[in-house]
């Protein structure tokens, strides 16, 4: 198991001491929201430090996104694989290769190459924990005391969260680092929790050879996504042998000779040799200094649509990414960072940053086109509403029944559902269920973002056979 410290000898002392004093702004946090704020922040003319207390790329590059990716993939192709007749294909994986593969893909948690990236883009790195210390100063362990001229930017991500269930702080667990980090298959895995983590990581090691059950407290996988998407998953689980237990609660945690025993709410119990606890994520911001600054430790960072952190005097202090608890995803994460990085920059310049929706300067598809992908097989895609939220929405749901997919794959079986805005005839909003729909969803996206018209999109033909052909239907069935 990789234990998250850091073995690059970049530090606090070699580069910040050519700076001086002379900073305009302060990152603190560098995963991918803060990589970004940090480089968007140089492009436009600041002395940017961006300040890390692990490894450069964050929790998404060696222990989120991309590992879980890198593990599902393999079991993903294999079994896209079987379903196309003439393709001679055993599905077995190789362990050992997958988890290669996956260290590859996490470039062996040394975050050297990230390092040489930010400097390349003219970025100061900072090694150490940063925590807010006054008005737009920030400390460093062990390092300088920062006092940037315009901004310091919070982009420190999330953590776990615990559950308040007895005896679960007694056991070792698997956190979501472990699942996506671990070099052998365990005998069985009990996963708590039936969210995006809990979903993943349970088809991904069933993949990889575990026996697997999910505790789920829910009446559906994915609760937050429309109910076919659950179903759909939960059946896709239940074929590569998982257990679901839905409407399942843990009462109580302990240990079970080398492994866990879950006592759950209905008196069943579950034992596995590893226990993975995917219940949510928190912000970070419990040990960041907040209250230095007149706000809650703990608590999200309310943020408008610029990044500006609410109720904190002088407008000096922005936030985006995980830590703001606005959309737990990378790439929303990176688009507001974009967003702050620019008005960070543009008002140091002086220039008045205009913040009307759809502008440069805000974050405005947060608040509507929210894009996420499971990458569970099948796949689940979706952007906007997942269901009708005003009297003038309309639900189509849909099977993807078109040629394109019954080519793409023998038995091709998926779902989508688009909401339609019938008094402005736009769409906003869709998801799609299936193999290899993740693809699909850009279309969407701009479809959304751009509020095209349904006369409109009618011309936008889908090539023949592809399975955006289910384009063509929903709009058949949107009465064009
Ligand atoms: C298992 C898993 C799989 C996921 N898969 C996907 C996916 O496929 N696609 C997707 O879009 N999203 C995915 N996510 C969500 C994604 O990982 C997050 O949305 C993303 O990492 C948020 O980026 P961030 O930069 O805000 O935070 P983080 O990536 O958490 O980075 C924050 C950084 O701040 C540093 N830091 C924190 N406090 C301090 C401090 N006081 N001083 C200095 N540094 C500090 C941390 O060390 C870290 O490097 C997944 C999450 C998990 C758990
Ligand atoms: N592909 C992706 O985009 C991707 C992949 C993984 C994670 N993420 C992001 O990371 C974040 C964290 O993921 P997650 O799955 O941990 O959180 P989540 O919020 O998606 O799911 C957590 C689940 O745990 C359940 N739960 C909470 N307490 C419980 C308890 N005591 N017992 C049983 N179940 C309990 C909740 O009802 C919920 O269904 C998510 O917001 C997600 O967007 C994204």
């Amino acid at each position: 198991m990789d234990t998250g410290e850091n073995t690059a000898e970049h530090t606090a002392e070699n580069t910040v001491d050519e700076l001086g004093e002379d900073v305009d702004v302060v990152v603190i946090g560098a995963g991918p929201v803060g990589e970004n704020a940090a480089a968007r922040a140089v492009r436009g003319g600041m002395r940017t430090v961006l300040v890390e207390h692990e490894r450069l790329g964050g929790e998404c590059s060696y222990w989120a996104c991309v590992p879980s990716k890198a593990l599902l993939r393999p079991g993903n192709a294999a079994a896209a694989a079987r379903r196309v007749p003439g393709v001679r294909c055993d599905g077995e994986l190789d362990e050992h290769a997958v988890f290669a593969w996956r260290d590859k893909r996490v470039s062996h948690w040394d975050d050297g190459g990230q390092v040489d990236w930010a400097e390349g883009a003219g970025i100061t790195v900072v090694r150490g924990r940063a925590r807010l210390s006054g008005q737009r100063e920030v400390t460093v362990d062990g390092g300088p005391v920062l006092r940037p001229t315009h901004a310091v930017v919070v982009c420190t991500g999330s953590v776990p969260v615990t559950p308040d269930v007895e005896g679960l702080a007694d056991v070792p667990v698997w956190t979501s680092r472990d699942a996506t980090s671990a070099s052998a298959v365990p005998e069985s895995l009990a996963v708590l929790g039936g969210g995006v983590v809990g979903v993943e990581m349970a088809q991904a090691w069933a993949r990889l050879g575990a026996s697997v059950e999910i505790i789920a407290r829910g009446e559906r996988l994915l609760p937050r996504m429309p109910a076919f998407a659950g179903e759909a998953v939960a059946e896709a689980l239940r074929a590569d042998g998982v257990r679901v237990r839905l409407g399942a609660s843990a009462r109580r945690v302990s240990a079970d000779g080398g492994g866990v025993r879950v006592d759950l709410d209905d008196g069943e119990s579950v034992t596995a040799q590893r226990l993975l606890v995917a219940t949510g994520r928190k912000p970070a911001t419990g040990d960041l200094g907040l209250d230095r600054v007149g706000l809650t430790p703990g608590r999200a960072l309310t943020v408008d649509d610029t990044g500006l952190v609410a109720d904190v005097p002088g407008g000096w202090l922005y936030a985006a990414g995980d830590v703001t608890g606005r959309a737990l995803v990378t790439h929303q994460g990176k688009y507001a960072a974009r967003v702050v990085g620019d008005v960070v920059a543009a008002r140091a310049r002086g220039e008045e940053v205009r913040a009307e929706a759809w502008s440069h300067y805000t974050a405005t598809a947060d608040h509507h086109a929210v894009t996420q992908v499971v990458f569970t097989d099948p796949e689940v895609a979706s952007v906007g509403l997942v269901e009708a939220d005003k009297p003038s929405h309309r639900v189509v749901d849909r099977d993807i029944d078109v040629a394109g997919a019954s080519l793409h794959a023998d038995g091709y079986e998926g779902r989508v559902r688009l909401v339609v805005d019938s008094e402005r005839q736009v769409v906003v909003g869709a998801t799609f269920v299936g193999q290899d729909v993740a693809e699909l969803l850009h279309a969407a996206t701009v479809a959304i973002v751009g509020e095209v018209p349904l006369r409109r999109l009618w011309h936008a033909v889908p090539a023949f056979p592809t399975v955006s052909e289910v384009w063509l239907r929903l709009l058949e069935d949107c009465g064009l």
